[in-house]
């Protein structure tokens, strides 16, 4: 058994977790409607239930959002989720012809018949990842892992670790296949439900003991793999960041944990750009006010200033929302 950063370990790694590993693995989440009720499902409130599209952040219209979002972050491969994706067969095997060149990945909890899994098989799709809800009548799985590896697709089954259970140990190990097992995560929209049955939070918003649950599969499965909640925070979404920052504008200064700092001025849109233009200084025009270096920021708040422009340092996520960290004045 490897062991790999933040407590997560393998004797086997899938291609799709090795490019996710790197942060270069986008997250398309094509509805949150799911026929499944589990207990444990970590699905936000806003997505949950609802028929909507999105590629790591962004809202997704077209087909286009996704090329867009597949440039900001360098991708290399599309894990394709939910809810349940099958639901929308037709949306995914377009996504999956339309983005045939990267590595593409799909979970699911349906043991889905031949005729699916050819037309995800001729549409390109490199790996699928079974998960039966409650970790339940795994044996239903069999037919569909083994259509699936006859027509060359990766195949492995994906669970939370909420419980040891034999019959997969059975089912991965009979068809040579892999084990995902994931520590147990706490959401908003699970948590009174995981609290519910004695599981406790822990630091990083683990299920505390789930882990244990994962050493007990590691012992019995071949190809295994644990993936830790950290693991997923610091080294998944952290690589994903710097990925993003560093395919921004060079005057962004991109920070070890993945956020981008710069200048930021408010004030009359007009003033500020005829300045900025004038100057020959590189910036990037937002909602609200101008992105420029920290440096150009600096030397230049009091005459700024003197203009009735507002001049700040800001930190922020380098993704679609550009999530605000901090937005401290310069005085
Ligand atoms: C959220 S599901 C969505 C796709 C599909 N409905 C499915 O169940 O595979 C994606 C993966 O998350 C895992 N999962 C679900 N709830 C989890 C939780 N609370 N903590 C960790 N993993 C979880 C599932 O095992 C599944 O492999
Ligand atoms: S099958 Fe997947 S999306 Fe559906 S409820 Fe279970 S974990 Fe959530």
């Amino acid at each position: 058994m490897k062991r790999i950063e933040a407590g997560s370990f393998y004797s086997y790694l899938s291609e799709g977790c090795k490019i996710c590993r790197r942060g270069a693995k986008l997250v398309l989440f094509v509805t949150g409607k799911c026929r499944s009720s589990c207990y444990y499902c970590p699905i936000s409130e806003e997505k949950k239930g609802k028929d909507v599209v999105y590629a790591n952040e962004r809202p997704v219209r077209s087909l286009e959002d996704i090329a867009e979002e597949i440039n900001a972050m360098s991708a290399e491969g599309i894990a394709i989720t939910g809810g349940e994706p099958l639901l929308k067969l037709d949306y995914v095997l377009e996504v999956i012809e339309a983005f045939d060149d990267l590595h593409i990945h799909l979970y699911t909890s349906v043991p889905a018949k031949e005729e699916v899994i050819k037309k995800l098989a001729e549409a390109g799709l490199d790996e699928i990842r079974f998960h039966p809800p409650h970790l339940e009548n795994s044996e239903i799985y069999r037919e569909s892992v083994r259509i699936a590896k006859k027509y060359g697709i990766e195949t492995g089954i994906e669970i939370p670790a909420i419980k040891y259970e034999e019959e997969i140990v059975k089912l991965v190990n009979e068809e040579d296949i892999f084990l995902n097992v994931n520590e147990l995560e706490f959401s908003a929209t699970n948590y009174l439900e995981l609290e519910k049955r004695g599981w406790e939070i822990g630091e990083f918003y683990e299920a505390k003991n789930s882990k244990e649950i994962a050493m007990k599969y590691a012992e019995k499965v071949k190809k295994f793999h644990f993936c830790s909640v950290r693991f997923k925070d610091i080294a998944q979404f952290r690589r994903r960041l710097i990925r993003m920052g560093f395919n921004l504008p060079e005057f962004y200064k991109v920070t070890s944990e993945g956020t981008v700092l710069c200048g930021y001025l408010e004030g009359d849109k007009e003033k500020i750009r005829k300045i900025l233009t004038s100057m020959g200084i590189d910036f990037f025009e937002t909602d609200e006010g101008f992105e420029v270096s920290m440096e150009f920021a600096e030397e230049n708040a009091e005459k700024l200033r003197k203009e009735g422009i507002e001049v700040y340092i800001v930190e922020r996520y380098p993704t679609y929302n550009r999530l605000l960290i901090s937005k401290t004045p310069l005085r």
